[in-house]
């Protein structure tokens, strides 16, 4: 995945796309046809996982091209139920290479019993993975939206946060959103995030 960090071909991608849906699913982040993979391409179109796959078994064949609005490249085309997610996060920052998306135990569990609109993790280590992070001492933010089936709708809500998030987002009773310059940077912050959800996780449970 390393080496096509910086690749922005259509083959690289897919190639990308589908490892990193391996990864995910090895982890049980990406239950059942859950999930969703993109990357961005060097012409700024973007490819992403076809609707209803499982994430665990995609082929280069279930990874599809839509135009930065998020329409089908090719028609008959049916992209991820969550492509305006993806999209607006290429069109709200430029380095976004790529961006992921899953649903584990840990992100829904916490996120239906939070009645804040926003997880805090203070004082880890693994803080680090995340952009301009540099020290553990310090506290940092995940945005809490509650789920709606209307994407579009969904995408409104989100946007205006975007300008302030450092780790991601999280939709209540579904999962998170994560993102970073190419896909080995994506996957190294979605790995720091469900660490520190897992890490919540069991605290709350030893507490009781
Ligand atoms: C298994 S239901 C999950 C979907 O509703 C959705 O949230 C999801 O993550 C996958 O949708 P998809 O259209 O395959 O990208
Ligand atoms: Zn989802």
């Amino acid at each position: 995945m390393r080496q096509s960090m910086t690749d922005g071909t259509w083959v690289s991608a897919a190639r990308d796309i589908v490892r990193a849906g391996q990864r995910m699913d090895q982890s049980g982040w990406v239950p059942a046809t859950a999930g969703n993979l993109s990357r961005r391409l060097e012409d700024g179109r973007i490819a992403i996982t076809r609707s209803g796959c499982h994430k665990g078994f995609l082929t280069e064949d279930d990874v599809i091209g839509v135009h930065p609005d998020g329409t089908p490249v090719r028609d008959g085309d049916r992209s991820s139920a969550e492509t305006l997610l993806h999209t607006q996060l290429y069109a709200h920052d430029p380095s976004i290479g790529a961006v992921l998306h899953g649903h584990s135990v840990a992100a829904t569990i916490l996120s239906m019993d939070e009645p804040t609109r926003a997880l805090t993790f203070s004082d880890y280590e693994i803080l680090k993975v995340f952009e301009g992070q540099t020290m553990h001492a310090a506290t940092l933010t995940l945005p809490l939206f509650d789920n709606d089936q209307d994407i579009a709708r969904l995408a409104d809500v989100v946007a205006p946060e975007l300008p302030k998030m450092r780790m991601g987002y999280l939709i209540r009773g579904h999962g998170v959103y994560v993102w970073g310059k190419d896909m080995f940077t994506a996957l190294a912050r979605l790995e720091g995030l469900e660490f520190l959800l897992a890490c919540k996780l069991a605290r709350l449970q030893k507490k009781g």
